[in-house]
């Protein structure tokens, strides 16, 4: 088990682009429905690349959450995102941007979530110092509609103007 403590700011310009050592499309569901009385944690199945895993994340809005992560096979993954997710499938690309000894992932998100950009900076601890890129605009990381499970309840393009703006 592992405590992800993570960031996620809005993004502004098209520098950070530039930047990018890779880039990966990913395509995820989930499996579960968080709105259950009792729920405790999402569970996520995510295709990057040529690669799949399941993964496990206490239901928390924040800056910590645990996460547990295993591979599964590829084939069982694509049959589990056509046939068992609760919600859409949610598609992005994700760039990885390094900056100041950190690698930051920018998320752009495509289909029902296009025109949502959202950059993630994993931390060693809640209290690390950490240096922002330009690039790097309003923080969101205490916001839930901009975490992933919550897009797969309700997609950017049901957000309100002024929700989109902020
Ligand atoms: O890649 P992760 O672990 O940040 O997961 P995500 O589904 O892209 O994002 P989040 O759960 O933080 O919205």
């Amino acid at each position: 088990m592992a405590r992800e403590i993570e960031r996620k700011f809005l993004v502004t310009g098209e520098e950070w682009k530039k930047l990018a050592d890779k880039q990966i499309h990913f395509a995820q569901g989930y499996l579960n429905d968080i709105q259950q009385p009792g729920s405790k944690s999402s569970v996520r199945i995510r295709i990057e690349g040529e690669q799949a895993n399941i993964n496990i994340k206490s239901l928390e809005i924040g800056l910590s959450r645990d996460e547990y992560e295993y591979p599964v096979d590829l084939d069982d993954a694509k049959k589990m995102l056509k046939t068992l997710c609760v919600g859409p499938v949610i598609e992005k690309i994700r760039y990885y941007v390094t900056f100041e000894s950190h690698i930051w992932e920018i998320d752009v998100f495509l289909g029902d979530n296009e025109g949502l950009i959202v950059a993630e900076v994993e931390l060693a601890s809640e209290d690390e110092a950490l240096q922002l890129p330009d690039w790097a605009a309003k923080e969101v990381t205490e916001i839930p509609r901009y975490y992933n499970i919550s897009l797969s309840q309700r997609p950017y393009c049901n957000w309100s103007d002024d929700e989109k703006d902020n």
